[in-house]
């Protein structure tokens, strides 16, 4: 397992850093959702680079309160935030109860970002998604493709949040000169991931329904929709990484996608996660299931030029948040 991160309660703000990068080292970073996939994934890596990560659990801190965000961000006034806080889930839980996924996540946006604002912090990076590009986008799909066509109707809600916040990142670059950026990853996985079969994505619910089908002896195993849709996958200890790179290095108003710039069909992801979990039986299709968008592959060239390049593949990324579910589960029933 990668080591806990170093946490600090709030304290008083030391000194604002200042040397000539965007994120110096030993800076004090707030980590909004740091018990979820990417926010704990994040605060990893920032604790293993030299810096304090700050944190407060949900139950202590409502990141959807503006007025108690606002004074724990004045109180900790902190070098930078990392807004990874957000109601996420997969195409169900999207497309079946959009309601937290429109407004949880525009109440928690603009909570973090105007009282990040308003506690004076310097450096923000918000976290979108690549579901808020048009559904048939170019592939693979540039940053420019944002609002330029209709977007994917089972996640339209949680998209459209996603892109006003967007444009409120945008708004404090633009009214205020402020040094907050956005990065849009790609489909996500591992340790930490949500195997709920009903609100995860697809990496997570394959790996456990092929788990309890090799377990059972299971002759098939019936998944959601037809198997053709083509999606990216990346570990998110790869972006945790472009994190902290765009942190240091970043300060554009476009956002910047994080992928691995491949991709492949929901069906070979499915023989991939078989092979994994030693699944030998049939794979069907249930189509009554959503598809969702057909293809979503990102253009990763802006990235790659700041130097990022994903460092662990897909196969080895399954193995190891298999063996992390695994282990997860064994101490839950232990
Ligand atoms: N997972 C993916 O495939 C992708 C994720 N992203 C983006 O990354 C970000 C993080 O996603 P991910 O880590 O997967 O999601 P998770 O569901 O794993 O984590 C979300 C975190 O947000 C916290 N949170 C939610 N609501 C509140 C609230 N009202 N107050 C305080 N904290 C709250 C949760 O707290 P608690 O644990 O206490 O519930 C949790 O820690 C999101 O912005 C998402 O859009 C983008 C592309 C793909
Ligand atoms: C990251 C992204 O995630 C969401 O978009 P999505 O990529 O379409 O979501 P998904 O991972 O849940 O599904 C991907 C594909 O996989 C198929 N599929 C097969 N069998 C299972 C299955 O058992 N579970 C799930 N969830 N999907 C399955 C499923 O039918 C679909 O074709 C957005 O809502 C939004 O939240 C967002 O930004």
């Amino acid at each position: 397992m990668t080591p806990t991160p170093r946490t600090t309660p709030a304290h008083p703000h030391p000194s604002s850093a200042g040397s000539g990068t965007l994120l110096p080292s030993g800076a004090r970073v707030f980590v909004a959702g740091h018990r979820g996939l990417v926010g704990s994934a994040v605060a990893r890596r920032l604790a293993a680079d030299g810096y304090e990560v700050l944190t407060r659990d949900r139950t202590a801190l409502d990141l959807r309160d503006a007025d108690t965000t606002r004074r724990w961000l004045r109180r900790i006034r902190p070098d930078a935030v990392v807004l990874a806080a957000a109601k996420v889930g997969g195409i169900m839980a999207n497309s079946t109860r959009p309601v937290p996924f429109l407004e949880d996540n525009l109440r928690i946006q603009l909570s973090v970002v105007s009282g990040a604002h308003a506690a004076g912090v310097p450096r923000l990076l918000f976290l979108g998604s690549s579901c808020i590009y048009p559904r048939h986008a170019p592939q693979p799909i540039p940053e420019e493709a944002l609002l330029t066509g209709p977007l994917e109707p089972t996640n339209e809600p949680y998209a459209l949040a996603k892109i006003a916040g967007i444009a409120q990142i945008r708004a404090y670059r633009e009214q205020y000169g402020a040094s907050y950026i956005c990065a849009m990853p790609t489909n996500l996985y591992g340790p930490g991931d949500n195997f709920d079969l009903e609100t995860s994505h697809v990496l997570p619910a394959l790996v456990r329904r092929l788990h309890e089908a090799a377990r059972e002896g299971a002759e098939q195993v019936v998944l959601w929709g037809s198997g053709t849709p083509r999606r990216e996958f990346l570990h998110v200890d790869d972006l945790a990484r472009a994190c902290v790179l765009l942190l240091r290095d970043y300060d554009g108003p476009m956002p910047v996608n994080v992928g691995c710039g491949q991709d492949l069909t929901v069906a070979e992801l499915a023989a991939t996660v078989a092979d994994v979990v030693g699944y030998r039986g049939r794979i069907a299709w249930d189509p009554q299931r959503p598809d969702g968008t057909p293809r979503k592959l990102l253009d990763v060239s802006r990235l790659f030029a700041l130097g990022f390049r994903p460092r662990i593949p897909l196969r080895e990324g399954i193995a190891t948040t298999y063996a992390w579910w695994l282990e997860a589960s064994a101490q839950r029933t232990a």
